[in-house]
Order: C-alpha cells, then structure tokens, then sequence
C-alpha cells in the first residue's frame, strides 16, 4: 500500500509531580497561610480524543498538543490576555471558560485570590473535536489548585466534568494516556490505563468547527438492544487494543452509537473514516468531531484516500495529563 509518510510531532516532555494527590512541585501555600499577590503558576493542559469509536462518553485520551495557562495573583480585579487558538473570539471576561473554571474552582476549595492575570497560549483547535474547551476546564482548575498549593484531587474530576456534561476528555487531559470514565448517578470516576508504545496517532483537522453541544443534539434518546451490545463489546476491545493488542484496533474503534447519527453535521468527516477504514486503518471521528482520529503503529495513511482538504497533524499520545509549575 502506498502511504503519506507521517512523522510524530509535539514534544516530548518529562513527568512533573502535580496530580494524582502527590501535591504541588513548587512553593506549598497550606495550613490556611496564603503567599502574597506575586504568587503565579503555569498550566500546561493537553488536548484529548473521546469517544475512540465504540467507547462513546467513556473512553478517552490525551494527545501532545497543550495549551499553556499562565495563572497569577493580582491586587485586584482580571485580565486576560489570549494569543494562539481563539485570540480573536474567546472572552476576556469573567465569562471566558477558564475564568469560569477557575472560578468555580476557588468556590470549591475556598480560596480567594485577590485579583487575578490569566495568559492563555493556546495550540488546541476550537470545536474541531480535539477537546479544547475540556483542556480550557481542567486548566482553569488546575490554575486555582496550582495558585492555592493543592495538589489536584477527586473533586477538580467532579467539577471538570459538571461543567463538561461528560468525563471523558477532561479525565484523559486531567491524567494523561488512556482513560476510562463513568458516571454513577451525579459522581464521576475515571480510571487510567496505559497506551501501548506503538501507537502514533494521527489527528486530520478539517477547517470547519462543530460545536459539541450542537451535535449533541443529535443524538437519539434511545438506541437498540444490539447496537448497546455491540458498543459493550467493541468498546471493552478498544480498551485491551489500545493499552496491549493494537493489532485489534480495527474492530475496537467501530462504533454504532453516535457517529452515523452525526453525520449530517460533517459529511466529509465520516467520508474519510470509512474510507481509511476501507484501507485497514482504525479510524474514527475524534471526540464530538469534525476531526478524524487514526490510530495507526506506523504513522502512515493510505495515499488511496484523499485528505488534501484536512490538516494532517501526527500527534503523540501525552502519558503525564495536565502539568502545573511555579511561575517565577
Ligand atoms: N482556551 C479556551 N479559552 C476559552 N474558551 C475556550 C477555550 N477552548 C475552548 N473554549 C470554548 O469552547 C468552545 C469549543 O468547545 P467544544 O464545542 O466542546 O469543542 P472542542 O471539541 O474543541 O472541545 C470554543 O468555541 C470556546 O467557546
Ligand atoms: N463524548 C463526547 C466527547 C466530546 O468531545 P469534544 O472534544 O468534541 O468536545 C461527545 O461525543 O459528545
């Protein structure tokens, strides 16, 4: 078969003790005693693919595009500033999503910061199905528990998912690899699994966006017996392909509950997943869409399907989840 030739791009960075309750790298601000207005951290937050096919609002995993959150305690009032990704249409405001999160964040946790300085340098494309504003949740969480030396914990899951509807872009873009989410009547719980050290995904990004509450909408109440079955089946199988068979990972990522339903919404989209599908390649629409994940072990796509139109972009699986540093 003839292939594009792809190469792994997006750097590869060293683990960074935050989360996972083993606390703060830099200075520790407990016991109620706060360090004065200079105090700042950097959050570095990476984007996530959902769903992977069959496992529709419960797989998810990070991929190594990030957006770098630079969070610091003023006197008084906010600033934000955005450059990158949606510098010309996000809010500045107390209505800018990772205001928002970090907001409720504080509330959570009690922790009042006088005034506030965000910069957002962001790299993950808006409402192309990469998980942006999941990444924009956790880093606005992250930046209240980095700014209050906590160390990340259940709760900041809980609170990410509320304001996301559904865990599993910001468990992946909270823990990194692989992951596994649920919901049991309003608690969330996430579990982590290593990805094999094979995969090279890669992410094929169309120029126009979809919203994911748009194509939410979409969605039918009720789906068959079969159809569940079948998603049961091939979403368990996606989480062995993924972590320890990838050689499986065709039939794992073939999903019966949300694409085809979708499909009105980005035609070209589900175009080019049957197309590669077609080739032998697993591939699926990456979360919500409008991109479309391959998950290959060779970092090539079959020059027989025509993705002139997309970006191409090989982006390696992100192990480590959202990285929180002192500033300064
Ligand atoms: N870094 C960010 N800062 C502020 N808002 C953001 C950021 N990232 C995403 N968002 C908001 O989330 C929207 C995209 O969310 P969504 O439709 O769920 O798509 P995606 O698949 O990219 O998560 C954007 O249009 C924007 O309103
Ligand atoms: N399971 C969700 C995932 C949405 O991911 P996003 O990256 O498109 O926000 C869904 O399919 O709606």
């Amino acid at each position: 078969m003839h292939r594009h030739r792809t190469r792994p791009q997006g750097p590869r960075h060293r683990a960074v003790e935050h989360a996972r309750g083993r606390g703060h790298p830099g200075r520790r601000l407990g016991g109620g005693h706060r360090v004065g207005p200079e105090v700042s951290v950097r959050v570095r937050v990476p984007a996530s693919t959902a769903n992977l096919g069959s496992g529709f609002d419960a797989l998810g995993m990070a991929l190594a595009l990030h957006d770098v959150i630079d969070v610091r305690e003023t006197e008084s009032g906010l600033a934000v500033t955005v450059s990158g990704e949606g510098a010309e249409d996000v809010a500045r405001d107390e209505s800018n999503l990772v205001v928002r999160a970090f907001r409720a964040a504080c509330e959570r946790i009690g922790f009042a910061p006088a005034g506030l300085a965000l910069h957002c340098a962001n790299v993950i494309p808006h409402a192309r199905g990469l998980g942006s504003s999941a990444a924009a949740i956790v880093g606005g969480i992250a930046g209240a528990y980095g700014l209050a030396g906590r160390p990340l914990d259940d709760e900041a899951l809980q609170l990410a998912a509320q304001f996301e509807g559904h865990a599993d872009n910001v468990a992946a873009s909270l823990l990194g690899g692989l992951v596994v989410a649920w919901c049991d009547e309003d608690r969330f719980g996430a579990a982590r699994v290593e990805p094999h050290a094979d995969l090279q995904p890669i992410a094929i990004i169309p120029a126009e966006s979809s919203a994911t509450h748009v194509t939410r909408g979409l969605l039918p109440d009720k789906v068959s017996h079969a159809d569940a079955a079948f998603a049961a089946g091939r979403s368990a199988l996606a989480v062995h392909a993924i972590s320890t068979r990838p050689d499986l990972l065709l039939p794992a990522l073939a999903d019966k509950l949300h694409q085809d339903y979708r499909e009105s919404a980005w035609p070209s989209t589900i175009r080019v997943v049957r197309e590669l599908r077609a080739q032998g390649v697993a591939a699926a629409v990456s979360g919500a869409g409008p991109t479309v994940l391959a998950l290959t072990t060779d970092g090539a796509l079959p020059r027989a399907v025509d993705v002139s139109a997309f970006t191409v972009l090989p982006v390696a699986v992100d192990r480590t989840g959202v990285q929180i540093s002192p500033l300064g």
